[in-house]
């Protein structure tokens, strides 16, 4: 939602040499888009088992050495993001990060972007199974929340129903780049964002109801959230 991302050719022209002809045939099969992005809701680890089963070991260890090092050309937050994460914390919202990566490749993503200490909660995804529904529950229990207080963004169609599974309602970013933009309006037509600008004039007039924070504030006194630190949930 937050970031796009390209595969880097370079990446490709690296692996060809590191792995030799073999390896790349088997990529060459399996390296489409719509096959990655089958694997999402799944962390770097079980994408990578899902594509190259054989050899993943191998294959992760090289994929975030590449990660890293190609991160600047093949990621950026989208423009407005940072400015909406700003307004957002100065309104009092605690803003979780749900994400399926994993945690080393968000790590990376978060580090090169001056972005680590955006979010109240890092909670990252699972090698096995889309875990956004769980870790939202998680929260909703740690901050004592309804799901009425809170809204999910993703771009993806899992995260509607992850969201759902919840009782949290899902915000469709529709300008990312694998976003199913006809498929959202269907499955999600009440909260659909075309831009960033939609998306913060809607979070920005929310009444306060829906900012857990002025909530908290009000029920326990508490002038500010919980120190993160004590709360960060990783797997
Ligand atoms: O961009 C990714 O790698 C994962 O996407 P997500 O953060 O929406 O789960």
């Amino acid at each position: 939602m937050f970031m796009s991302e390209k595969f880097p050719q370079e990446a490709k022209k690296i692996m060809d040499e590191r792995f030799g002809h073999d390896t790349l045939l088997s990529l060459a099969t399996t390296d489409t888009d719509r096959e990655v992005v089958e694997t999402f809701g799944l962390n770097e680890i079980g994408m990578i088992k899902s594509i190259v089963p054989e050899n993943w070991e191998q294959v992760l260890y090289d994929f975030y050495s590449l990660y890293e090092k190609l991160h600047y050309e093949c990621s950026e937050p989208y423009e407005g993001i940072q400015d909406l994460i700003v307004a957002l914390r100065a309104k009092g919202f605690i803003l979780a990060l749900i994400t399926g990566k994993g945690e080393r490749s968000c790590q990376i993503t978060l580090n090169a972007f001056g972005m680590e200490h955006n979010f109240d909660e890092i909670l990252t995804g699972s090698e096995s199974e889309n875990v956004k529904a769980q870790s939202l529950k998680l929260l909703l229990k740690k901050y004592d929340l309804l799901p009425a207080q809170c809204v999910y963004i993703g771009d993806a169609v899992s995260d509607v129903s992850e969201a759902g599974k919840a009782g949290i309602i899902c915000l469709s970013a529709l300008w990312g780049t694998t976003a199913k933009a006809e498929e959202l309006k269907i499955i999600n037509a009440d909260y659909i964002f075309e831009t960033v600008g939609e998306l913060r004039d809607y979070l920005l007039s929310m009444p306060e109801r829906i900012s857990p924070t002025l909530e908290l504030e009000k029920k326990t006194g508490l002038i500010n959230p919980p120190p993160s630190n004590n709360f960060r949930l990783r797997r």
